[in-house]
């Protein structure tokens, strides 16, 4: 990985009875990393370490190449987009207009076209006070007040959560203009898998709190695949990544490998047919993967 936009380093934090960590993990600069996990496997806890909110009992945390013992910077932090998980009660009594004047005075770079734009592609009522908007109408207010200030890194604890299936849509659309920059970097955490398949670069995959790993998407997506083969199952044994293998007729063996394209050139070069493939869905990989099967060359609890 390149760059990182901000990078961790054996950070901890007890949750009550949970363990967050210790995590090592790096943000690379102009990517979508898109953070995914079960319900209280840390997700909003590393976010919140990433923002200061949440202060780690150990490790330490780096923005942009630079370590801040005390608090963020005003700079820095100006630098940083979020989108909380909770919409905070602080801008409850105010309209979007009246929150984005406020929003604008703390963001130097607040584009207020942008944001106005935003606002009008999103559909976002006009003068009512947030409180009194829906879930979702809120949410999309949100996203487009995060996106105005055209911050460097973006962090997205479940942005989707509420919106319909047109403004999903639009935020998919949204956050790729974004990304076209080439300068930002987004942190997206979703139980969205489609999310993930339709946005992220990386996916990084939190489990009871540790990190399970990081991989590129389209790695994951090119080399778990499903193979009918002609021959027996004895086969796989000389075959990398294979995690499942069967039996399915005389003469047909199916496996699930995560090497596909080894395995089919090792196929290939021993004269024997595929007889068809099928890629694995993004949430069979995903699923696949917390079971212990690890995408190639990862070794377990490596993230970095
Ligand atoms: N304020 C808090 N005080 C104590 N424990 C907390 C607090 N917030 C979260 N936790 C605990 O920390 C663990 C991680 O919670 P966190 O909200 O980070 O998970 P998550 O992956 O974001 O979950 P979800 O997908 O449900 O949003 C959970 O076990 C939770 O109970």
């Amino acid at each position: 990985m390149e760059q990182a936009a901000i990078e961790l380093k054996g950070v901890e934090k007890k949750m009550r009875q949970k363990l967050i960590g210790p995590i090592n993990l790096k943000l690379p600069k102009g990517y979508v990393i898109g953070l995914i996990g079960e319900n209280g496997s840390g997700k909003s806890t590393l976010i919140h370490m990433m923002l200061k909110i949440v202060h780690p009992d150990r490790g330490a945390i780096s923005w942009f190449g630079e370590n801040y013992p005390h608090e963020i910077p005003q700079p820095v932090r100006r630098q940083i987009g979020f989108v909380s998980e909770k919409s905070s009660s602080e801008e409850n009594n105010l309209t979007a207009e009246e929150a984005a004047e406020f929003r604008a005075e703390w963001y130097p770079e607040w584009d207020q076209t942008y944001f106005e734009e935003l606002l009008g592609k999103f559909k976002v009522p006009r003068n009512i006070k947030l409180k009194m908007m829906s879930k979702g109408e809120r949410r999309k207010y949100e996203i487009a007040a995060a996106l105005a200030p055209r911050p460097k890194l973006l962090l997205l604890d479940e942005p989707s959560s509420g919106l319909d299936p047109f403004a999903w849509k639009l935020m998919i659309d949204e956050l790729r203009q974004f990304m076209e920059s080439g300068e930002a970097t987004i942190l997206l955490s979703t139980h969205i898998v489609d999310e993930i398949k339709r946005l992220a670069d990386y996916v990084v995959l939190l489990h009871h709190g540790k990190l399970h790993g990081v991989a590129e998407k389209d790695s994951l997506m090119d080399n778990w695949k499903e193979l009918w083969v002609s021959g027996s199952a004895d086969l796989a044994g000389d075959l990398p990544g294979i995690i499942q293998v069967q039996q399915e007729i005389q003469g047909v063996v199916r496996m699930i490998t995560t090497e596909c394209m080894r395995t089919e050139q090792i196929l290939h070069d021993s004269g024997i047919s595929v007889l068809k493939t099928r890629s694995l869905e993004l949430d069979e990989i995903l699923s696949l993967w917390l079971k212990g099967h690890l995408p190639a060359g990862m070794q377990s609890g490596k993230g970095d």
